[in-house]
């Protein structure tokens, strides 16, 4: 049996990664057969986008190139990572996907949602998730989480200011509410026990774990 495709979105700071760190221990501790990503990253080229992407030198980047490198890395991750490990029954956990470009590339950024969701649907080719968690988080929390944080480096969309992630967020709420069936919101704010827990409940639920 096919295995299911999760993602996990929300603004800087809100917690995805500390979350996924968490899940790996206890879900790996118990056996679950859980393959756990990222974008844009996950395997060797998409990594190497990723660079080019976040690298503070490149601020002067076209929206419309930014854009098409997280599609681009998007197509290679799945053809490559995500698409194998679903065939293989593996349920596959994903920091961010396409809703981050629809957020940040299209409303965020100015491009148009629906713009910005035609060129990734060339290169989704109809994958889209199964079940989505959204942390959702003030803005200035997240990026205050961050600035306390000395071992994270801040990259080309970290140094954004407020506003542009203010836009962010309700970029997310649009793409929330255009695609209400499959994304569940998490409260973000709560403690990192909370978050965890409220997560594994919602998983147990969909009988993922
Ligand atoms: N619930 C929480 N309460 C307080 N601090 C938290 C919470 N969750 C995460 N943090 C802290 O906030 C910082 C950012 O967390 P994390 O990197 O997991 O966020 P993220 O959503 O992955 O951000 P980004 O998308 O920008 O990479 C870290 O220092 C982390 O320890
Ligand atoms: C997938 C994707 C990501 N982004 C942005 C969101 C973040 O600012 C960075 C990724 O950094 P993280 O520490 O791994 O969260 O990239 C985006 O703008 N569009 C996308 O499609």
């Amino acid at each position: 049996m096919a295995g299911k495709f999760i993602t996990f979105e929300g603004p800087e700071g809100a917690g995805k990664t500390t979350v996924l760190e968490r899940l790996m221990k206890d879900l790996t501790e118990a056996n679950s057969e859980i393959i756990f990503t990222r974008e844009p990253g996950g395997i060797l080229i998409a990594e190497k986008i990723r660079d080019v992407i976040l690298n503070k030198d490149h601020i002067e980047m076209d929206p419309r190139t930014e854009a098409l490198l997280y599609a681009a890395a998007r197509r290679q991750h799945l053809v490559e990572k995500v698409i194998p490990e679903i065939n293989k029954g593996s349920n596959v956990f994903c920091d961010r996907f396409i809703d981050s470009s629809l957020a940040y590339q299209g409303y965020a950024r100015g491009l148009g949602i629906d713009e910005v969701l035609s060129i990734n649907e060339f290169a989704i080719n109809g994958i889209m998730p199964d079940l989505t968690f959204y942390f959702k988080i003030d803005p200035k929390i997240g990026l205050e989480r961050i600035a306390v944080n000395s071992d994270r480096e801040k990259n080309r969309l970290d140094l954004e200011d407020l506003s542009f992630h203010q836009k962010v967020q309700d970029g997310y709420q649009k793409v929330i509410e255009r695609f209400q069936e499959r994304i569940v919101i998490i409260n973000a704010e709560q403690t990192i026990d909370q978050v965890v827990s409220d997560v594994k409940r919602v998983l147990k639920d969909y009988k993922l774990i």
